[in-house]
């Protein structure tokens, strides 16, 4: 059994049901991350853990005790919001101490407690400061070092980073992942962002209508997504409708490399392959051939559109410093099998 466990959670608004019968068990130390679009249950089911949601069905223990009925204060866990809520009245050290306080902990303790999360989270010259004198990101910050202070067995964070653009946001998710490594807090943490789950979870569960449907590694997601809709929303994934014929899939009448499946003749499917799994060749090369439509530039790597027999299949290599092929170059294109995965066909595709 795992440190804190859910089992057949399930929560029932009027005849809604917004999480369903979920199973889940998290390691000491381990990082979570809830991830799914918005209304799948994310956050319903994080505020059960809370204790600010009361389940209709199921069981939360944490470390062996049965808290689904007990009070969010007697459960004592570190809760971080995405709007920051810090007391504006109270300087930097003020709301850090602030639960220390209700803890009747005494002031010299309290004062060396405070200390050593501000110097955690890289905000100890900013002890004197009022909220409004910070930026979001550090703001932010001070509401982690106010939830871990109090050293809780469990950090619940819901969309923490979500006010933040994009560069602080990606900032403070390495932040995130170094302080809570150093303090080593069980911690979930909702977010709808794949990159931001991706980044740095131990683990990360993925929920569709209130359902859990894949709890896994972030490599594991990447490469082995269980469902179609985990494939499209997990990273950039073609998804090429073919149907299968002769223990092969077939698309434009092209036979498709992919990995092993038992299915019937004639069942339509999908070919699911990563962008940055395509070998990009001259034309005649490959498996068929196709014309860059487009292309564009970001940074580290360059994305092409291609339009092929199958339909457009982007592709994406690494920025190697020169120029790669131009728009309206004619390319050869190719994956190995194991590169490429089955998924069900999409809705509505011709058989
Ligand atoms: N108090 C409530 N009464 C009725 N329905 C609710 C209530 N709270 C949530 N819901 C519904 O339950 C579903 C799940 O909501 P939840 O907030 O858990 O989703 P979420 O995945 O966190 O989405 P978001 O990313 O938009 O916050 C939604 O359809 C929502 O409308």
């Amino acid at each position: 059994m795992g440190f804190l466990t859910l089992q057949s959670l399930s929560k029932v608004f009027g005849d809604f049901t917004a999480v369903r019968d979920v199973d889940l068990s998290v390691a000491q130390g381990e990082f979570v991350s809830l991830l799914g679009p918005s209304g799948c249950g994310k956050t319903t089911t994080l505020q059960m853990i809370a204790g600010l949601v009361e389940p209709t069905r199921g069981t939360i223990t944490l470390d062996g005790r049965d808290i689904t009925r007990e009070k969010p204060s007697r459960r004592g866990l570190g809760i971080v919001f995405q709007s920051y809520a810090l007391f504006p009245h109270m300087t930097v050290a003020e709301n850090v101490a602030f639960g220390l306080e209700m803890r009747k902990v005494a002031r010299p303790e309290r004062d060396r407690r405070v200390k050593e999360m501000l110097g955690l989270v890289h905000l100890a010259s900013f002890a004197e400061r009022y909220p409004r004198q910070l930026s979001g990101g550090q703001r932010q910050r001070v509401a982690i070092a106010r939830a871990l202070v109090i050293q809780p067995p469990v950090l619940l964070l819901d969309e923490p980073l979500s006010n933040l653009d994009a560069k602080l946001r990606e900032e403070m998710q390495f932040e995130l992942r170094r302080i809570q490594r150093s303090v080593g807090t069980t911690t979930i943490m909702v977010t709808h962002d794949q990159a931001e789950a991706l980044s740095i979870s131990d683990r990360v569960v993925v929920m569709e209508q209130g359902r859990m449907t894949q709890i896994d590694a972030p490599y594991r997601l990447y490469e082995r997504p269980a469902t179609a809709f985990i494939s499209s929303f997990v990273g950039k994934m073609n998804r090429i409708d073919a149907v299968w014929r002769g223990g092969r899939a077939e698309a434009a009448g092209l036979g498709l490399p992919s990995e092993a499946a038992s299915l019937p003749d004639g069942a339509s499917i999908g070919v699911a392959v990563r962008p940055e799994k395509i070998l990009l060749g001259a034309a005649g090369q490959g498996l068929f051939d196709g014309t860059v439509t487009s292309r564009f530039f970001l940074g580290s790597y360059w994305l092409f559109n291609v339009e092929t027999p199958v339909g457009n299949v982007v592709v994406s290599l690494p920025n190697q410093g020169a120029e790669p092929v131009a728009e309206g170059a004619l390319v050869s294109l190719g994956w190995p099998p194991e590169s490429a995965s089955i998924v069900a066909a999409a809705a509505g595709a011709a058989a």
